[in-house]
């Protein structure tokens, strides 16, 4: 079972390679993927259809680099769906036209050709963000955010551990794999701190590219950089006498972590094409997913950095080590949804409680909530069964167990090469012994 999101993409390109092999990637990451290769018919779907995140080509047939088409239809896109988050998809690394896209109005820009792990966090991130504009919009009973602790021994020690520091000014680091709550637990941080009336700026440091990071963090003033029409506040100063939370803090690299060593040291920002320093009154919490005290004596995470921000640690156990927890999450989780979608379902199922005990939830509290989000929209009956959450048999997954259909034989085989590529086609292809156009035509015929 892998993580969905539940977000509706759509990808706008003249190429239908690139259309096809960016669609299989985000399809596993995504609950909905469209693709269109004609740019005319933007409008009719940007119009009826509530898309999470467009992804844009920024130049069609009409004129190969100048981006004007990309420009044009990102123009478009916001005119008709202002909160749209648009990704703008480049072949020609030009920042300079990048930046322009960025100040047009899109999310952020990704090259041609790409990383995938880079093009699912810059979507990802361009998810969240849509989100949490949109979330905005709902009333404010919308129960959506509340922190649910459980009642695992682990979780009780993180909670006492909160309880003491929240209040005081202590920069703090938070530890833990994907999905298990890092972000939602900063929040709660700033929320019992004494600066909860003042902002709480989150900064996803592995969605923002090296281009930006100096400007997206410190700011800029007018005419630093082609394009820069205009001083722009960076997100410590929109974080002043509030809380900062920089999220994948283990992602950026030396020359960065230097750059923000020196800000955090002098509490003040200094805005690209100035040497005006600002000061800054923020409180620090950071959070990463890798084993951030193994990167610092590998050097390639510096030690007087990880001091600055790791005055207090908390390491948010996985789900697996949080047994007592899931049945309380998923509870909460199911009425959560089947208010926000009206449906009649209202208990775990006995043998569904067993299962989600036994499964190993790689994707954390993300990964229940999406299935339970999941099952809760297909469910027919008063209480959800395992068929409902485990769309396949967590434990059947790897196994090669198809007897002698040849079909299924096949689809099972290419499956396991997708995954063991990490979705890469050229190299599944190279695996299998097919060409690219072979493994593409039977990719669409399981639709895979
Ligand atoms: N204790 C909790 N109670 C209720 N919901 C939770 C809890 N922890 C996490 N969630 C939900 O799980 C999802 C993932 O949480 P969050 O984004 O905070 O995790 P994360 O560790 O920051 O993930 P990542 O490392 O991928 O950024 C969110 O939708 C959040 O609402």
């Amino acid at each position: 079972m892998t993580t969905t999101l539940p977000g509706k993409i759509l990808i706008v390109d003249d190429d239908m390679d690139v259309l096809r092999a960016a669609r299989l990637l985000l399809k596993r990451h995504f609950e909905q993927v469209d693709f269109e290769r004609n740019p005319q018919k933007i409008p009719y779907l940007v119009s009826n259809f509530d898309y999470d995140v467009i992804l844009l080509d920024m130049n069609f047939t009409r004129d190969l680099s100048s981006g004007k088409e990309g420009f044009e239809w990102l123009d478009r896109i916001l005119d008709l769906k202002p909160q749209s988050s648009v990704v703008m998809f480049t072949a020609y690394g030009d920042v300079e036209m990048a930046v322009r896209a960025i100040k047009a109005g899109a999310t952020d820009f990704v090259l041609k050709p790409w990383e995938n792990e880079k093009l699912l966090a810059t979507m990802q991130a361009a998810f969240n963000k849509h989100r949490a504009a949109t979330q905005k919009e709902k009333p404010a009973n919308n129960t959506d955010g509340e922190l649910i602790t459980g009642n695992s021994a682990a979780m009780q020690q993180v909670m006492d551990t909160v309880n003491r520091v929240a209040a005081t000014d202590a920069n703090i680091l938070i530890l833990g794999e994907n999905g298990t709550g890092k972000d939602m637990l900063a929040r709660h941080i700033h929320h019992l701190s004494q600066r909860n009336k003042q902002p709480f700026v989150s900064v996803d440091l592995g969605a923002i590219s090296e281009t930006l990071f100096e400007s997206e963090l410190f700011g800029h003033v007018k005419g630093a950089f082609t394009d820069a029409r205009e001083d722009r506040n960076g997100r410590f100063e929109e974080a002043n006498s509030g809380t900062i939370f920089l999220d994948e803090i283990g992602n950026i690299s030396l020359p960065f972590q230097a750059k923000l060593l020196t800000v955090l040291q002098n509490r003040s920002v200094t805005k690209v094409g100035s040497n005006k320093t600002i000061p800054v009154d923020v409180r620090l919490i950071c959070a990463t997913n890798r084993h951030i005290q193994q990167m610092a004596s590998q050097h390639l995470f510096r030690q007087d950095l990880l001091y600055r921000i790791n005055t207090i640690e908390i390491q948010l156990p996985p789900l697996r080590e949080r047994l007592e927890d899931i049945v309380p999450l998923a509870e909460h989780f199911l009425q959560l949804y089947r208010d926000k979608y009206k449906r009649t379902v209202s208990t775990l199922h006995e043998s569904l409680v067993q299962q989600l005990k036994q499964y190993e939830w790689p994707g954390n509290i993300r990964e229940l909530q999406h299935a339970i989000e999941r099952a809760v929209i297909l469910s027919q009956g008063k209480s959800l069964m395992p068929k409902d959450v485990f769309v396949k048999s967590p434990a059947k997954e790897q196994e090669l167990d198809t007897g002698y259909n040849l079909e299924e034989m096949e689809r099972t085989i290419i499956t396991q090469a997708m995954k063991k590529v990490n979705g890469n086609i050229t190299e599944a292809a190279r695996e299998l012994g097919l060409s690219r156009a072979a493994l593409y035509r039977r990719l669409e015929k399981y639709n895979l």
